[in-house]
């Protein structure tokens, strides 16, 4: 599916009949086992789905969110002391704060034999009743959930975020107007004495507008998630079987002329005044007036998104606060399109340049990171505790 017309037509308002998987192979399989993106629609697709919405509703998000601005904090500090590792914070981030909220624990490094070892130690945290674990607290469910389903979601919980925030990178490097527009109105709002924070967000036009651009210009999942129907329907004098496959083409989509002017060129702007977050604007009737479709349709529309969206606004307009990310002079012309394979394309390895704008800037993020408190243990301490 190339067009939002068409999209939007069958996987939203016929996402009753287009909210199925297409049957699994064993390569899928293998690369992620047991999985709500992959699961086939019915009973038990249902019955995750309903644990899933528990688990990542904007109920259990808004608990997520002291983990976030925590690690976002860590996270400028790396960047500041080995700013040609920013692949590595992404992921330190991202695994961290789905750490915190599934296991009650934080991930400090990623060199942590935690992180070689994952499933193992995901066995035995999962038999351990840990202080703080956010999402058990909301959900008791959880202390029932089978590894599997776990183990799914640190996979998509820390792939997905750590991937869009190196492409962000990379783009922001390859957008240096944007990215001052960005930091002026950081400027003009949070000044130079602190870190933005959450209460920011409704005083940040621009950023908001940036981030969905991101999602819209570069969109995670390029080629979407297939989608297959469970009815024979007639569309626009089709017929159309039922197991019919629809590849959602996000790259496409994101460039449909009848949606966006110029789509090839990046343009926060063409957002600003669209003040509606991404999970209600998926759910507006009208497919011309939706942000972006990089969460995905109907049905299946991602069920990160609150997460996802939180985590991205802060690392964000704190890297764009704290830093000048730009293209090293000499170095090969980056592109968007250089992506690994894989289910998740992550950007391939790619070399940016990260400068604080300011010792100013230096000296707040320092301090921030100093001051930085948290009520979870570290993964090391947890291992003795074992
Ligand atoms: C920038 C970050 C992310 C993007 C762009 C993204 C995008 C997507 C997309 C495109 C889908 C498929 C939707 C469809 O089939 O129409 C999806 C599904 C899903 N995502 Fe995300 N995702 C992100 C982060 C996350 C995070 C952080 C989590 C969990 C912590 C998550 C959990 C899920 C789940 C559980 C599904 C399966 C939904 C279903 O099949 O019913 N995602 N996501």
């Amino acid at each position: 599916v190339t067009k939002l017309r068409d999209a939007k037509e069958l996987m939203d308002k016929r996402g009753a009949i287009f909210s199925d998987r297409p049957p699994l192979n064993i390569v899928v399989k293998k690369v992620w086992p047991n999985m709500l993106p992959l699961k086939p629609a019915g009973e038990g697709f249902r019955l995750l789905r309903r644990v899933y919405i528990d688990l990542l509703g904007p109920k259990t998000s808004l608990a997520v969110k002291k983990y976030q601005e925590y690690e976002s904090r860590m996270m400028l500090r790396d960047l500041y002391k080995t700013p040609e590792a920013f692949r590595a914070h992404t992921e330190r981030f991202s695994t961290s704060v789905i750490f915190s909220a599934v296991y009650g624990v934080r991930i400090s490094r990623l060199d942590y034999p935690i992180m070689h070892e994952l499933f193992d130690i995901m066995k035995t945290t999962a038999n351990f009743v840990l202080p703080g674990r956010v999402l058990v607290d909301y959900v008791p469910i959880l202390e029932r959930l089978t590894l599997d389903i776990l183990k799914g979601i640190i996979d998509v919980g820390s792939e997905t975020t750590s991937s869009m925030m190196q492409s962000i990178l990379k783009v922001l490097a390859m957008n240096p107007e944007a990215q001052k527009k960005a930091q002026e109105e950081l400027d003009q709002v949070v000044g130079h004495s602190r870190l933005p924070t959450w209460e920011d967000i409704p005083k940040l036009p621009y950023i908001r507008a940036l981030i969905k651009e991101l999602h819209r210009f570069a969109p995670l999942l390029y080629i979407g998630v297939p989608h297959a129907s469970t009815e024979d329907i007639t569309y626009k004098g089709f017929t159309v079987p039922k197991t019919t496959i629809l590849l959602p083409n996000a790259w496409a989509l994101s460039r449909d002329h009848e949606r966006y002017q110029d789509p090839d060129t990046f343009a926060p702007e063409r957002f600003l005044g669209d003040d509606i977050d991404s999970y209600t604007s998926a759910k507006l009737g009208d497919y011309l007036k939706r942000d972006h479709i990089s969460y995905g349709w109907g049905r299946r529309l991602c069920q990160g998104i609150h997460l996802a969206e939180n985590s991205l606004y802060m690392q964000v307009s704190r890297v764009l606060w704290a830093f000048d990310v730009a293209t090293i002079p000499g170095e090969p012309p980056l592109n968007i399109h250089e992506k690994d394979d894989g289910f998740i394309k992550k950007p391939k390895p790619f070399r940016v340049s990260i400068t604080p704008r300011s010792d100013e800037a230096v000296q707040v993020l320092l301090q921030s990171a100093e001051e930085a408190v948290t009520d979870l243990p570290d993964a090391d301490s947890v291992e003795m505790a074992f």
